[in-house]
């Protein structure tokens, strides 16, 4: 018999974890520092729970998640739930962070992009000799923990299609779904009447066996004989072909995206919806209009409210931002007022089924594009270096002071010229460490930003900046979103000064350094009037600028970072080439004016880059640098028919290890296999801002040792 309990009137599907002051970001840290125990980590984990359902219970949100909160990474929870932790990390003193970080010993798991989202996941590794054993701790924990406080929870654990999709390992489903089923049956003995499974994998393109393995895998957890309810969830897009093959399992409710996705034609009147109609994607207020009419227009046993995915990618409050303009505040939702938003919806009158409105767009702009001279013609023009040039992706470490020096001058407490100063001192420093250790093209640090995207925001018309507004990155890593409201335009010169000031430090060239236009609007929240192409577009107007003064004021070499360029890529294959073809346009837009002679490089990271080659190609640029190091070289399979010079990370600057020598060595030599060696560039998967200078010495100096190594034989 199946399960009847009914499901609560209002939820989310998931919910930020980093704390409000991200509390979790300074106890890991601190924890991984060896300045405080597991016991002390654990106990701000606790607190942070707490807080959170005693908030969502205050808001009126009558269904509770629980198992949300994360101390790395859900995913990586999962795997830890069902027994897929492979057997090298099982002795190191902390196995959960010895896969996400890595150790001494040990290198990390991969670690890539969630969907189209700028949370990153640790990737499952399951292979032939994983035994998948359930090890329930964590989600019965935190029931009882939630129960305890007087709260009833829905555990939220990621489904069996989708974990084994990300890992790569679908045919491994009949052995997965044991411990799933007895998960399920150790939820019913603590008295769980719902659970919900995350299926986001479902919103993309899939196979019939894929589409065939989810109607499996729900037949079998709908037939567990004393099991919770399940509720399994779709976000971030439309399940399609996937939500009829759903409805005919057992499953008692479906989690739709009803902001992403349509109001489906199929008949659900046997299911409960959880209908996602406020936005966990954006920080706009919901339009009530509008969601009403997508809650009227579900036919299904019973419709209740919801977010269209997990809050995580929102931050905290509004209450947090007094220095926002009250007129744009009037505009926004952050993750409490979303649950507000949820808790109006569930209480208001429904209107009888008709139609949603629309939301109407004008018309795109018209394009035109200069181009530069053919690549032979450009590489002829710009400047000589030696072969295997080396370089770095563009930030060295973030101090403690640096920080310490920008909260003060927010806060009033240090003259704006002091920090200036600061600034080029520490520009001086990494000149000079990055001559000593002989690398071919410097960088100047970018000690000036907070952070790739937040930087340009604040200097750019158009976007606002939040004081609190922190969303998970990955791990104890975070972002504040900037909010992309308006028409963008540049109204000075941003990176000029620092550029030439390094430049005037050192004779080697110094690289400029730019954010790409799809990847500031990819990390920022867009304005959602326009068509996403065309706030592109201003962007890149903007960064075009901005290039042709770094080359008017003599820099020779330009990078234009778009790491978030896979990022953005439609779940669906239908609207992938549309999306490719106008970013590509953009970043061509943001750097064909430059000159033959100025060498355009541009970097991409953690992005499953193998599958967009040909778009990257696209861009045109002189040198691309991409992650390659942390997936162990995967990415160079699909290198070889590359046309311009290509800079495979040889150093993963995501775990605090320092590579060998041997192993940089190692990964080089791969890449000269693979490439012809005078295409080849030597440089670190990403930006070094989130490791010391120590680690980067170090890791620099093996980096260069292992080129001359090889240099030596060319
Ligand atoms: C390259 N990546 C980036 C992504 N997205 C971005 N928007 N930016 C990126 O660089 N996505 C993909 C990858 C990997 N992701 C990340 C994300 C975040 C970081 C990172 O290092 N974040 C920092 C915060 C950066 C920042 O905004 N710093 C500010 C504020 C610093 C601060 O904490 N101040 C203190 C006060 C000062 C003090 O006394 O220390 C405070 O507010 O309490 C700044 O520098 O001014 C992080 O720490 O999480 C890396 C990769
Ligand atoms: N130039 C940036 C790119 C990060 S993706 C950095 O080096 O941090
Ligand atoms: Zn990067």
């Amino acid at each position: 018999m199946s399960p009847t309990a009914v499901f609560p009137a209002s939820t989310v599907l998931g919910y930020p974890r980093i704390g409000p002051r991200r509390e979790l970001k300074r106890a890991l840290e601190s924890y991984w520092a060896g300045r405080s125990t597991r016991a002390e980590l654990d106990r701000v984990g606790a607190e942070l729970r707490e807080r959170t359902w005693r908030r969502l219970a205050e808001l009126g949100l009558d269904g509770l998640p629980s198992n949300t909160f994360s101390l790395y990474d859900h995913v990586l929870d999962t795997a830890v739930l069902l027994g897929a932790v492979p057997k090298r990390y099982r002795d190191a003193a902390d196995p959960y962070f010895a896969m996400a970080r890595g150790t001494e010993e040990l290198a990390p798991l991969r670690m890539t992009k969630w969907f189209d989202t700028n949370y990153h996941y640790i990737v499952p590794e399951i292979g032939p000799e994983t035994v998948f054993e359930l090890d329930a701790a964590k989600p019965l924990g935190e029931v009882r923990e939630a129960r305890a406080l007087g709260y009833e929870t829905r555990p939220v654990v990621v489904g069996p299609v989708t974990f084994l999709l990300l890992g790569g390992a679908l045919d491994r489903l009949d052995d997965v779904l044991g411990p799933y089923e007895e998960l399920l049956a150790a939820l019913a003995a603590e008295g769980v009447a719902w659970v919900q499974l995350d299926e986001p994998a479902l919103v993309g393109d899939r196979t019939p066996e894929e589409l065939d393995a989810v109607r499996r895998a729900y037949e079998r957890l709908g037939a567990v004989t004393a099991r919770p309810a399940l509720l399994v969830a779709a976000p971030y897009g439309d399940l399609g072909e996937a939500l009829p093959v759903l409805a005919g399992t057992p499953v008692e409710a479906v989690g739709l995206d009803l902001v992403r996705g349509g109001v489906p034609a199929v008949d659900l009147t046997s299911k409960t919806v959880v209908a996602g109609v406020v936005s966990g994607r954006d920080v706009w207020r919901t339009s009530q209009e509008r969601a009403l009419a997508a809650l009227a227009a579900v036919r299904a046993s019973r419709v209740t409210v919801s977010t269209s995915c997990s809050l995580l990618h929102v931050p905290y409050t509004l209450a947090a931002e007094p220095g926002l303009d009250p007129a744009l505040k009037e505009r926004l939702a952050f993750a409490e007022e979303k649950v507000a938003e949820v808790v109006a919806l569930a209480a208001a009158d429904r209107p009888a089924a008709g139609r949603i409105p629309e939301v109407s767009v004008p018309p795109a702009a018209p394009v035109a594009l200069e181009e530069r001279g053919p690549y032979a013609v450009r590489a002829a023009a710009q400047l000589t270096l030696p072969p295997l040039p080396t370089t770095t992706i563009g930030s060295f470490p973030q101090t403690g002071e640096l920080r310490a020096a920008r909260a003060a001058v927010l806060a009033g407490t240090l003259p704006q010229a002091d920090y200036e100063q600061r600034v080029e001192a520490e520009i001086e420093r990494v000149i000079r460490l990055q001559e000593r250790l002989g690398l071919d093209v410097l960088v100047h640090g970018e000690p000036e930003r907070n952070d790739m995207v937040q930087y340009f925001a604040e200097h750019l018309d158009g976007f606002a900046v939040t004081g609190n507004g922190w969303v998970q990155s990955y791990g104890s890593r975070c972002t504040r979103p900037p909010i992309l409201h308006g028409d963008v335009a540049r109204p000075a010169p941003i990176t000029v000064r620092w550029a030439t000031y390094a430049q005037s430090l050192t004779d080697r060239p110094v690289k400029g350094m730019l954010t790409g236009p799809v990847t500031i609007v990819a990390w920022s929240f867009v304005r959602d009037d326009l068509p996403l192409r065309d706030v592109v577009f201003q962007v890149a107007d903007a960064i075009r600028d901005e290039v042709r003064d770094l080359e008017a004021a003599g820099v020779r070499i330009i990078q234009v970072d778009e790491p978030a360029l896979r990022e953005l890529l439609p779940l669906r294959r239908a609207a992938q080439s549309d999306y490719l073809e106008w970013a590509v346009a953009a970043y061509r837009r943001a750097t064909s004016g430059a000159s033959d002679h100025t060498q355009i490089h541009t970097h991409l990271c953690y992005s499953d880059a193998d599958q967009i080659l040909a778009a990257i190609d696209g861009l045109d640029a002189d040198v691309t640098t991409i992650e390659s190091a942390r997936s162990g070289g995967r990415i160079l399979g699909s290198v070889p028919g590359f046309g311009r010079g290509l800079g495979p990370g040889v150093y993963d600057i995501h775990s605090p290890r320092v590579p060998a020598v041997d192993e940089v060595e190692a990964l080089l030599r791969r890449t000269v296999e693979a490439l012809p060696v005078e295409r080849v560039w030597v440089n670190p998967d990403c930006g070094l801002k989130t490791r010391t200078y120590e680690e980067v010495e170090a890791s620099l100096t093996n980096v260069i040792t292992a080129t001359r190594r090889l240099r030596a034989e060319l």
